[in-house]
């Protein structure tokens, strides 16, 4: 049963959750002004925006970085979509999208506003038909890509982040030209370990999760946060038609992408 109008909503081609969107704000955006030192953090569901969130929040904020001030990461770093804020830096994260189909399977069947899938298999479909919150992931990483030199973009691999945090961070905070002495990357890093992330409420977006977006199991919203998780998910015969549809999609595409913890 297609349920796409139930859970999506369809937004210039675009789908967005039905559940959160709001169609008003949406068609302000063009006429909204935008700061220099604005800062969008641009992602495909599940590659790692909350993290990207934290990041950023703990460079720019002392209070965040050494825990004096506590935000939800939602108010630090709120969604262009859902709310209205307009930056001028770009910082796009990408993630192997056989993590992101695993962990979205994962986060569709806890989540009351996405459409939850039978097993894999269903989600799978639904993923390389681009019904799902965030469309086509082709279509997303392509388009970011074409774009890269119409803005001032500094794209970010998930399996980089995690493989190298460091130079991660610093990558990060010269992008923004914000300069950290040792002891602040060290705080920032210790911010952005996934044990962090994981347990601590303010930061794995628990709260929001069970008030506002109906939460419908007890699941935690990061899984492992790691990369190669997928080959315990996917049967040999789905990581072979996932790899023919990747090829046939992605055949010109010259990004790297690292599928294996022990991948260079
Ligand atoms: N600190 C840290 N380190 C490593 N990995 C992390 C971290 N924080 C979040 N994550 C992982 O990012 C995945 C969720 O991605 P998003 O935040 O983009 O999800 S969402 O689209 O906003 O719902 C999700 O991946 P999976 O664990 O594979 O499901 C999170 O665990």
């Amino acid at each position: 049963m297609d349920n796409t109008d139930t859970y999506l909503l369809n937004f210039e081609g675009y789908y967005l959750v039905r559940f959160t969107a709001n169609t008003d704000l949406l068609k302000n955006l063009d006429d909204f002004e935008i700061r220099d030192n604005d800062v969008f953090i641009v992602t495909y569901p599940k590659s790692g925006t909350v993290w990207a969130q934290q990041i950023l929040s703990s460079i720019y904020f002392e209070g965040h970085r050494n825990r004096t001030e506590m935000v939800e990461t939602l108010d630090r770093v709120p969604f262009l979509e859902y709310n209205l804020l307009i930056p001028l830096q770009i910082i796009y994260i990408y993630r192997n999208p056989k993590n992101i189909l695993v962990s979205y399977f994962h986060f569709s069947n806890m989540m009351a506003g996405l459409q939850a899938a039978e097993d894999i298999e269903d989600f799978m479909k639904m993923f390389f038909d681009g019904k799902v919150t965030g469309s086509l992931w082709f279509d997303h990483i392509r388009g970011w890509y074409e774009h890269r030199h119409d803005f001032n973009i500094l794209s970010m691999m998930y399996e980089e982040m995690k493989k190298d945090l460091r130079s991660s961070v610093l990558k990060i905070s010269s992008f923004l030209e914000r300069q950290l002495n040792e002891e602040d990357v060290e705080a920032v890093m210790k911010q952005a370990t996934f044990q962090n992330t994981k347990f601590d409420p303010q930061e794995n977006y628990e709260q929001i999760l069970k008030h506002d977006l109906g939460r419908t199991d007890e699941g935690s919203f990061l899984c492992k946060g790691t990369i190669g998780d997928w080959k315990h998910h996917l049967t040999v015969e789905q990581n072979e038609r996932f790899d023919r549809i990747f090829q046939r999609k992605m055949k010109d595409f010259p990004l790297k992408f690292i599928w294996d913890l022990n991948e260079e």
